[in-house]
Formats: C-alpha cells, sequence, structure tokens
C-alpha cells in the first residue's frame, strides 16, 4: 500500500511558482475590477436620489454614462480575468501530468501489469483536470472574495453599522460554516475518481481487445459490465456530487435570513428619514454583492474538494517507487557483449516461481537458441535480461557488469528486443522506424531496410517513408510486423538482440526474407533467439532447452543435434515429424 499523505502545501506551490508573475497579473486585474464593482451601486445610488430630488437632465446623462462605461469595463476584465485564469491552470496542470507520466512510464513492469491502461489515462489527465481549476483560480479568487466582503462590509459600517453588523455576522457564519466542513466531499470525490478510471480501464481493455470480444459474441455481456460500471459512476458521482454542495446550501439559507434583516432594517431608517431611497437601494445592493464572494468561497471549497481527492490520488502515484533501482554504471564494453546467468530465481508473484536456478554462458558474438513448451518461461528470461523484473536471487551479468549495478540508459542503449507484438505509434513510417530518433539519416534508414529486404514493402508504400501508419500494429500481417520490428533493432545498432518469434506460421518466402534479415542483424552482436520452429535456428551456436522454468539442456547445437540421447535430438524428429505431416 503507497503511503496515505497529507496534501502539503509546497506540493501545491511547486506547480504553480512557474506562473507566478501571472498570478500576480491575475490578482491585480481582479482588485481593479472589485474596485469597479464597489464603485457602480455608488452611481445608481446618486441616479435615484438625483431623479428623485433636483437632479438635472444632463447630470443624469453623465452618471448614466459613467454606470454604462464602468460596467462594459468591469466585463472585459471579466472576460481577461477567465483567459488568464485559463491559462495559468493549464500551465500549471500540464506540468503535473508530465511528472505524473514521466513517473508512470519508469515504474516497474509489475506495477503496470495491475493497470489497465485506460485507468493510468484517467490517473494522469483525468484527476489533474479536476485540478485545474482549483490551480488557476483558487488563490485568486479566495483573496478577491475577501477584498470585495471587506469592502462592502467597511463601506456599510461608514453609512449603518447596525446593517453592517448584520452582515458582517452573516459573512462570518457563512465562512465559518464552509470551512468546518469543508472536507465533507473529499473521500466520496475520491470514490468518484476512482470509479471513472474503472469505467475508463474497462472501456480500452474492450476495445484493444475487440476482435475476440466481436469473434466470441461478446458484445451483451460486456454492454452489461460496462452498465453496471456506469451504474458506479453514477452513484458515487451524485454522492460526490451532493455531499460538495452542502456548504452552498448552508450559506443560501443564511443569506437568505440576511437579506430579510437588512430589508427590515433599511426600511425602518427609510421610513425614519434617515436614509434617503438611493441609499436603501445601495443598502440591498450591497447585500445582494455580498452573496458573489461567498459563494465564489463556496464554489473554491467544491473546487478544493474535488482537487484534494485528485491531488491525493497524484500524489500516491508519485509517490510510488520503481522496485527497479538505477545503478551507478555508465557504460558496458564495446562490441558484442557476452552474457550469463548465475542461479537466477524469478517469480512474478511471491507464491509463484515462474525460473528455478537458470545458469548458463555466452560468449560475446556468440547465438542461443532458446526452445521450450508454451509457458515454459522463454519469454521471462529475455524480459530479466531487460531488467524489466527484479530477480528473486541469482546474478545476471551483460558484458561482464552486474546488471543490477548498471543504470538502465546504458542497458537500453546497447541491448535491443524483438516481440511477439510489435507497438506501432501514431507517426510516419520514418517515425516508427526511428523510434522518433530525428538523428537518423534517411540513408541510413534506406540502407537498412535494403539490407533487411523490406524495400518493396516500403515502396508500395502511398508516401514511402512519409507514409503514415495507424497506431496499434493492425496494418501489418505478422511476417511484416517481424521484419519491421527487425529493422526498427537493427537502426539502434545492439551489441546484444534478443528475437522472441512470433508463434504463428508465416509463408515460406516471407520466412525466407525473415531468416536473411535475422542472418544480417545478428552478424554484429550476441542473440538469443526464442524460436517456436526449431528450422530458425539453424546458424545458432547454443542451445538451450527449457521446461517448466527449468534449464534441461544447454550445449553446443551440433553436438546436441548428433546426441541421440539429447533432449534436443528428439525435438528436431518431432518437428520434422509435423514438417512431414
Ligand atoms: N506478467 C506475468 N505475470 C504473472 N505470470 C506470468 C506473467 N507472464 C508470464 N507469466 C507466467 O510465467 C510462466 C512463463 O511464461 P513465459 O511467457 O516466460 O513463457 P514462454 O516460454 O515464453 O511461453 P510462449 O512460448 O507461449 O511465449 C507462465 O506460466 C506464465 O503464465
Amino acid at each position: 500500500m503507497p503511503p496515505k499523505q497529507s496534501l502539503s502545501m509546497s506540493w501545491f506551490l511547486q506547480y504553480l511558482r512557474p506562473v507566478k508573475w501571472r498570478m500576480v497579473l491575475l490578482l491585480f486585474m481582479l482588485l481593479i475590477s472589485i474596485a469597479l464593482q464597489l464603485v457602480n451601486p455608488q452611481i445608481v445610488q446618486r441616479f435615484i436620489d438625483q431623479a428623485t430630488g433636483t437632479g438635472t437632465a444632463a447630470s443624469l446623462l453623465t452618471l448614466a454614462g459613467l454606470y454604462i462605461g464602468i460596467a462594459v469595463i468591469n466585463q472585459l476584465f471579466t472576460v481577461s480575468l477567465d483567459y488568464l485564469g485559463n491559462d495559468v491552470a493549464w500551465r500549471s496542470t500540464n506540468r503535473i501530468r508530465a511528472s505524473l507520466l514521466q513517473h508512470t512510464l519508469r515504474l516497474d513492469m509489475r506495477f503496470h501489469n495491475r493497470k489497465t491502461p485506460g485507468e493510468m489515462i484517467e490517473r494522469i489527465d483525468g484527476d489533474v483536470t479536476h485540478m485545474s481549476n482549483f490551480f488557476g483560480m483558487f488563490i485568486v479568487q479566495i483573496v478577491g472574495s475577501f477584498v470585495l466582503l471587506t469592502g462592502i462590509l467597511g463601506y456599510m459600517f461608514v453609512f449603518s453599522p447596525p446593517i453592517a453588523a448584520t452582515m458582517a455576522v452573516f459573512t462570518c457564519l457563512s465562512i465559518g460554516v464552509m470551512f468546518a466542513i469543508r472536507n465533507l466531499g473529499v473521500k466520496a470525490s475520491q470514490a468518484e475518481r476512482q470509479a471513472n478510471a474503472s469505467l475508463f480501464g474497462l472501456i480500452e481493455e474492450r476495445i484493444s481487445g475487440i476482435e475476440d470480444v466481436q469473434a466470441n459474441g461478446g458484445v451483451p455481456r460486456l454492454m452489461n459490465r460496462y452498465h453496471r460500471a456506469m451504474r458506479t459512476v453514477f452513484q458515487s458521482g451524485l454522492k460526490a456530487w451532493l455531499l460538495r454542495i452542502t456548504p452552498w446550501n448552508v450559506t443560501v439559507i443564511l443569506f437568505t435570513f440576511a437579506v430579510t434583516a437588512v430589508l427590515l432594517i433599511s426600511v425602518r431608517l427609510y421610513l425614519h428619514g434617515q436614509i434617503t431611497i438611493g441609499t436603501l437601494f445601495l443598502f440591498f445592493q450591497y447585500t445582494q454583492m455580498l452573496n458573489d464572494p461567498i459563494e465564489q468561497l463556496g464554489n473554491q471549497i467544491q473546487e478544493f474538494q474535488k482537487a484534494k481527492s485528485g491531488m491525493n490520488r497524484s500524489r500516491e502515484l508519485l509517490s510510488l517507487h520503481s522496485e527497479i533501482e538505477e545503478g551507478d554504471e555508465e557504460s558496458l564494453p564495446a562490441g558484442p557483449l557476452s552474457v550469463s546467468f548465475e542461479q537466477v530465481n524469478f517469480s512474478y508473484n511471491e507464491d509463484q516461481r515462474v525460473l528455478h536456478d537458470i545458469s548458463f554462458e555466452l560468449k560475446p558474438g556468440e547465438r542461443l537458441g532458446l526452445v521450450g513448451r508454451t509457458g515454459s518461461g522463454k519469454s521471462s528470461i529475455s524480459r530479466l535480461l531487460l531488467r524489466l523484473y527484479n530477480i528473486d536471487n541469482g546474478t545476471i551479468r551483460v558484458g561482464g557488469v552486474d546488471i543490477r549495478s548498471l543504470r538502465q540508459e546504458a542497458l537500453y542503449r546497447r541491448v535491443g528486443m524483438v516481440t511477439q507484438d510489435v507497438q506501432l505509434f501514431d507517426g510516419t513510417l520514418r517515425d516508427n522506424l526511428t523510434l522518433f530518433n530525428s538523428n537518423l539519416s534517411d540513408e541510413e534508414v534506406f540502407e537498412t531496410i535494403e539490407k533487411l529486404g523490406l524495400r518493396p514493402w516500403v515502396d508500395a508504400m502511398p508516401d514511402g517513408l512519409d507514409s503514415r501508419l495507424d497506431a496499434g500494429g493492425a496494418s501489418l500481417s505478422a511476417g511484416e510486423a517481424q521484419l519491421f520490428a527487425l529493422t526498427r533493432v537493427f537502426l539502434t545498432k545492439p551489441s546484444l538482440v534478443i528475437l522472441d518469434e512470433p508463434s504463428s506460421r508465416l509463408d515460406a518466402a516471407t520466412e525466407a526474407t525473415l531468416q536473411t534479415a535475422v542472418d544480417q542483424l545478428l552478424e554484429r552482436c550476441t542473440g538469443i533467439i526464442i524460436a517456436h520452429r526449431l528450422s530458425t535456428l539453424d546458424k545458432v551456436d547454443k542451445i538451450a532447452v527449457l521446461r517448466e522454468g527449468r534449464m534441461i539442456e544447454f550445449g553446443a547445437r551440433e553436438a546436441l543435434a548428433q546426441n541421440p540421447s539429447s533432449e534436443y535430438f528428439r525435438l528436431l524428429q518431432t518437428d520434422r515429424q509435423e514438417e512431414l505431416a
């Protein structure tokens, strides 16, 4: 469980610091807008008094013109304030989004295995969007509301202390109640965010598995689950909203009493001739205006509750640490890299060991064929080599260096992997081949494409390297995807390559092209080939046979192929029989 953290001001302020001057400008404009708001009722007061007294048409027109002028300027300020507030909100929350994404990308695979991409999108974007209003306007609105309240009450004290006292009591009561119950909706809002994240997780999971869902007639069942998730979102949202608006509702009730009291006192003062009709209007107008900052405070407290739930979730995510600790070693020896596993044990989950006591050694430039039945642990070995998981015990060395003491970046720079699932990104063919590395020239890309036999495929694309590819990989066949992935790895000039070949059978021509490409790639590096067809292992130096997570055989391919008592010999016989059949 992640440590529970209270919302600290410094966390909030670190994202506001870069926009501090914009916030100062925001505050400055808000103060001017408040001053204008305070002036206008006084113009109306004079207008009424002059209209009912000795005012001339010229002075009334001047007052009316002044009123309109101030109202227009105030509207301009309101629009600019809105723009600037949103600007501050986007700038600051985008920084949080970037921190969350960067942090999430560095978290270990055990974390990612537990979370669906949809849920993560909600956490990185949805939760942060919930904070945006808070970031843009909270401090400014709170300060602005207090200034406006002080302005109104101060002014009222000059005219009528009893009315000012009534307003002051109402204001203090409203603010007191709001602050006392400001956290009422935080937990419920957090539950609402979680329900949303689960819903998005569900939608993403279903859409990414659309082929299986449709082929198995699973749409009605999935819609059923979707409706249940939606119901949870609705129920948790309703509860959170009701709790969040409670402070505001309390102030509405208090306000009704305040307006009644002020009107009663004002009318009495007017009937006794102590104030003019214009001043009575001014009192009424100021009482109405008093509601605005209090309502603003109420709104901000609602936003605070939403934001606090988002911030708690974001901070919780940021407080998670990857189980993969960075090492200090910056580099590996030049040229092809040696590989050694020394008594390696590994489990994904504590109670289920997947690899038992794995030991083997590959010299620089050697090629290893890894064979074994489905689920025997072949892919797990490749994931460990890239340090996607920590091992339970034992040691893995690459280029003679324990990979735990290496910086991850140093390892990824030199080790390439081609997995069974080739991931395409939204971008051009060039972006996908170079993985957005603009340092690679078109000549280098074409040279590699040519070498690996991918040229006819690229030439057939409508805009060559500039053709856009759909994210997800649906536009590639299994063979093309493998060739594509090989090119991608080839361009990184790796010193150790792991090839997890596709289990589906390819046609003879594609297989031959693929084989040529693999040979080219492995020419200048150490290679580990996870093979589903033994025919692809004709050129490897060593063979390792895995069974139920144990390495039951390891040795030179030629020797094993000629030894009738070896497991590899037996597998070769079975493979040949299957091919004949
Ligand atoms: N992310 C994971 N979490 C938990 N268990 C896993 C995970 N990935 C694999 N396993 C389990 O680890 C064992 C070895 O899986 P692995 O993918 O290494 O097998 P494999 O030999 O590569 O299989 P295949 O030939 O089908 O690709 C299997 O029992 C599998 O269920």
